[in-house]
């Protein structure tokens, strides 16, 4: 049997709205900075980061490379690289916030640095210090990386089926 999730609903996001995402996030942090430059949490936050170091112009990146699910089953998180320094004058970029645990444990690695996400859900949202937009915390986020388009059904059938 399928292991259940807490995920009633689903938010997929485009390459588009990502992309317009991350630069309305790096102009929250344009006058956060200087930064010395950008460390991404691999592997979600690696595309955001690309985008934000692009438009901050800063050619300096590093990862800190965690892993804390296997698809939607959260478990325990995997450090599979850390990275040196304690963060200060570095911008530490992930795709989103969710439980905060990855979050947790990549602030502790780096306390001094500055913590920015596109998505945040309410239990990890006090971890980050900017993000762009808040979804609930029962709600999955698709990513555009990770899904391909395939038919969907008709409102009009999922409404019949309740
Ligand atoms: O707040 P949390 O509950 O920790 O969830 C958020 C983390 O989960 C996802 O990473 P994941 O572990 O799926 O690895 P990935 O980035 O390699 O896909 C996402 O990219 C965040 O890093
Ligand atoms: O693609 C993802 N969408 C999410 O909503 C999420 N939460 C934790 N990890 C996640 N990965
Ligand atoms: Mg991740």
């Amino acid at each position: 049997m399928a292991e259940s999730t807490p995920f009633n609903r689903a938010f997929p996001v485009s390459w588009e709205e990502l992309h317009r995402n991350a630069k309305a996030l790096t102009w929250r942090l344009i006058d956060k900075g200087p930064w010395k430059g950008i460390v991404a949490i691999t592997r979600g936050g690696l595309v955001p980061a690309a985008i934000i170091a692009r438009e901050l112009e800063i050619r300096l990146i590093d990862t800190v490379c965690v892993s804390t699910y296997d698809h939607q089953n959260v478990r325990e998180s995997v450090v599979l690289k850390g990275v040196e320094g304690d963060g200060d004058g570095w911008l530490l970029i992930d795709d989103l916030v969710d439980t905060g645990k990855t979050a947790m444990i990549v602030r502790k690695m780096l306390p001094k640095a500055h913590f920015a996400t596109i998505y945040a859900k309410p239990a990890g949202r006090p971890l980050v210090d900017t993000f762009i937009t808040e979804v609930s915390q029962d709600t999955w986020i698709y990513f555009p990386w990770d899904v391909e388009p395939q038919f969907s059904q008709p409102v009009a059938q999922l409404h019949r089926k309740g």
